[in-house]
């Protein structure tokens, strides 16, 4: 199994990188895992104290879980992904099955932060786009898809968004073996991705 991290800032266009990555890919030869079904399990409060949390720092990903996902289906053994609410600030309940495929890919904002996983890559891209673009796309895709305002967009960003993504996800950038410039629809890193990947199939 060929793994391949994909980590950048929140709204760099990750999401739309793998579906391009994968679109013209036979299906059932590459899967995906998103750091963002693994946010832990916020059932234990309530909404006014779910909003509170800390998105943007490692300690609110469940890595365990997720390294273990990782582990289970390297050996070929299916997983059961959490599906996750960004109006809920929780998880569903439900779970995704996922299959093992010749190549997985995982994405997410923090997934090159914890040691254990970030050593389970073989190929290690980083996304690129400009603060002001990310902020600009998280605004709309936020108030458009994940029940948020324009307040509470600009306010998270400020006060932990900003900050975590200079101490925490930036200098993430050294680990990658390739970053992706993506201010721009970038067709021609998406093909050299897709080849690479194509050699593995
Ligand atoms: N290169 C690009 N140019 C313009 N808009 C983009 C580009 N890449 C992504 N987007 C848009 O920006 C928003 C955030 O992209 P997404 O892939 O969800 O980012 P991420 O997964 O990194 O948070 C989406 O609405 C997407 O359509
Ligand atoms: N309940 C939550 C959980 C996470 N976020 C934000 O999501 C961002 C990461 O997801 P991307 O798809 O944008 O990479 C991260 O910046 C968190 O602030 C949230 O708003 N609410």
């Amino acid at each position: 199994m060929l793994i391949i991290g994909i980590a950048g800032g929140t709204g760099c266009g990750k999401t739309t990188v793998v579906n391009k990555i994968i679109n013209e890919l036979p299906e059932g030869e590459v899967g995906v895992i998103s750091q963002d079904s693994y946010y832990k399990d916020t059932s234990h409060l309530n909404y006014d104290e779910r909003i509170k949390i800390n998105f943007d720092h490692p300690r609110s990903i469940d890595f365990e879980l997720l390294v273990e996902h990782l582990k289970a289906l390297k050996i070929n053994t299916p997983v059961n992904q959490p599906v996750y609410s960004f109006v809920k600030h929780n998880r569903t309940g439900d779970t995704v099955l996922t299959h093992p495929r010749k190549v997985m890919i995982v994405e997410g904002i923090l997934i090159f932060t914890n040691p254990e996983l970030r050593e389970m890559f073989d190929i290690k891209l980083f996304v690129h786009a400009d603060t002001d673009e990310r902020l600009i796309r998280r605004l709309k895709r936020d108030i458009s898809e994940r029940g948020r305002d324009l307040d509470e967009v600009l306010s998270r960003y400020q006060m932990t968004l900003k900050p975590m993504h200079d101490q925490f996800i930036e200098p993430m950038k050294e680990y990658a073996d390739m970053i992706i410039p993506n201010n721009k629809h970038n067709t021609v890193a998406i093909d050299i991705v897709r080849s690479i990947i194509t050699q593995k199939l």
